[in-house]
Order: structure tokens, then sequence, then C-alpha cells
């Protein structure tokens, strides 16, 4: 018998009941959605092989693995209907997600062709795949790679990773926190957008900064990929919501021009090698494109850069 395409039920990590596109197949269901793009599935990393996690009924049990397809498909429609985009490369491809990676795994990836998943240890992380904004940040990494495909070390590497957090910002819509759901040290978040120095208790290494002026410029994390990040994190904050900052006044636009802005940005201007002042000038021409050189869409975009030192 062929396969096709089933409404399915689980319940997440956190005991939250869900339901998703799944799909019938030799007599059972498995995690994969033939009805975006080319495909969402979702696998078990421990089975060892790209099999599909399997259920016998259409009741998922791994909280993991339905998180993780569950908030694959969600990202999906995120850019599918906020900017007309099929999957990560805009033709279609598959969607794949590996859930229960490695051994209490306090990580989540994006490798070139798939999201990965830790369980966490519980006392860093609980399991990655639970974090909507994680979802959508590790599969942004592929929206990135398939678009400016900014280098991953530097100041281009800090632009990789705010992208990443924005779109996961966007995605999980309800606040400017990334992983706010799958701390397990009692943190408030990862990272926070609003205010990267937030976190700054629980740092070892380099505090995350909200200013030019502060950022990291040693050799870790492939020269603070997401430390610096912040500092464009801030800045992407600062034009969507407004502020006062380091005595500069910025009069926010909102989400919605926001995410058209930076999409743009990304799609259209950036390159690999960009650095910050380019992310700058590159977020001033989309902003004029889309709603005018002298609208207060490109007056946010230019306060909220000088606010955060780029120039
Ligand atoms: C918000 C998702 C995130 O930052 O995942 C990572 C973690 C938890 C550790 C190391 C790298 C990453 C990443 O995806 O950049
Ligand atoms: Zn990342």
């Amino acid at each position: 018998n062929t396969a096709h395409d089933v409404t399915a039920f689980g319940t997440g990590v956190f005991g939250d009941r869900k339901m998703f596109e799944a799909q019938a197949y030799e007599g059972k269901f498995r995690l994969f959605d033939v009805t975006r793009g080319d495909g969402v599935v979702t696998y078990d990393n421990t089975t060892g092989t790209n099999l599909d996690v399997f259920s016998i009924n259409k009741m998922f049990k791994d909280g993991s693995a339905v998180d993780a397809h569950a908030n694959a498909q969600k990202t999906y429609d995120y850019y599918q209907d906020t900017f007309g985009r099929d999957s990560v490369d805009d033709n279609g491809q598959i969607l794949i997600s590996a859930v229960h990676v490695g051994n209490n795994w306090n990580n989540a990836s994006w490798n070139g062709r798939q999201m990965s998943y830790g369980d966490g240890d519980g006392l860093r992380f609980h399991p990655l795949a639970a974090g909507l904004d994680v979802a959508a940040h590790e599969m942004s990494h592929g929206v990135v790679q398939h678009t400016a495909n900014l280098i991953y070390r530097g100041e281009s590497g800090a632009l990789n990773e705010s992208f990443a957090d924005i779109f996961g910002a966007m995605v999980d819509r309800d606040d400017w926190l990334i992983g706010e759901n799958i701390m397990a040290d009692g943190t408030l978040a990862l990272r926070s957008m609003e205010d990267p120095t937030d976190l700054i208790e629980r740092r070892t290494e380099a505090p995350y900064p909200d200013h030019w002026s502060k950022r990291y410029t040693g050799t870790l994390d492939n020269g603070g990929v997401h430390i610096n990040s912040s500092i464009n994190n801030k800045a992407a904050y600062l034009i969507s919501e407004g502020g006062e900052h380091f005595d500069v006044a910025v009069n926010g636009i909102g989400r919605d021009k926001t995410e058209q802005i930076y999409y743009r940005a990304l799609s259209l201007y950036l390159t690999r090698s960009s650095d910050f002042s380019m992310m700058r000038e590159a977020a001033i021409q989309a902003a004029g494109d889309l709603y005018g050189s002298d609208s207060d869409a490109v007056a946010a975009v230019e306060q909220a850069y000088s606010a955060v030192g780029v120039y």
C-alpha cells in the first residue's frame, strides 16, 4: 500500500499535546510530513540510521521527536508565509531533524544538511528540541547557508549567528529571548536580544556585548560568533521595539517590517565576508527599497546601528 499523509498527535518534552502532519506507511505511522516542500522528516538518532520515528498508531510518545517535528513544520511555515521561501534552499529541500544525538549532549546544530538536537544533561539544558526558537535558529543557519553564506568566524560569523537568533525570535514570537524554555540552570535564557548583558551572572568567558566598543576580540568561539552576535541582536531589537541605548533614541517600527528588512538584506545584499558596517548599509538599503529612503524604517535602522556603535 502506498504511503499517505495523516494527522497525528503527540506529547512534547514538557508534556504539551500537539497535532501535526505525519505519514501512514506500511501499516505504521512515521514522522515524515509530505505536505511541506520535499518533506519534513524526524528521526531518532539512537536507532543509528536515517530511520523515521515510527509509531504503531497515530500517538507519538517521544517528546523530543514530537517537538523537533512540530517546530520544523512551524519554521517551514514561517519562511513560506512571511517571505514565500520554500525551505532552506527556496527549492523545497527536505528538512531533516535528528533527536537524541550524542550522550546528554548540551548542543543543537545545523551541519549543512540537517538539524541535530541533544537531550541536554538536565543541569545546563533540558532536551533542546523543545525550544521552538532553537529549531528556528538551526533551520535559519540553513537559510543563511543558501543566501549570504556568511563565513562562520569573526564579524561575518557573528552576523551568521545573529540572523539565526533574529529569525529564531521571529518564529518564537512572544519574546526577544533565545532558549528561554530549555534552560535547566536557572538562568533566564541562553541569550537575550533585548538586553544581552542581562545574562552576565552566568557567563564565565566573555560577557555578551551590547555595543561594538565592547566586542570580544579573542579567539574563543571562532572569534566570538555566539558573543558578538549580541551587538547585531540588540540593533535588531531596537529597530523593532525602539528604545534609548547609550544616549541614542530609536523609534521602533515593529516586528513585521523588521523581519522583512533583515530577510531582504540577507538574501539580496550581504555576502560571505560581510562585516557589521556592511550589515548597517545592507539594512539601510533594504529598508529604503521596502519602505522608502526617507521612511521611519530607514531612520530606525540608522538610529539602531548608531546606538550599538556600528557605522
Ligand atoms: C539557540 C540555538 C543555539 O544556539 O544552539 C547552539 C548551542 C546550544 C550550542 C552551540 C552552538 C549552537 C548553535 O546552533 O549555534
Ligand atoms: Zn547558531
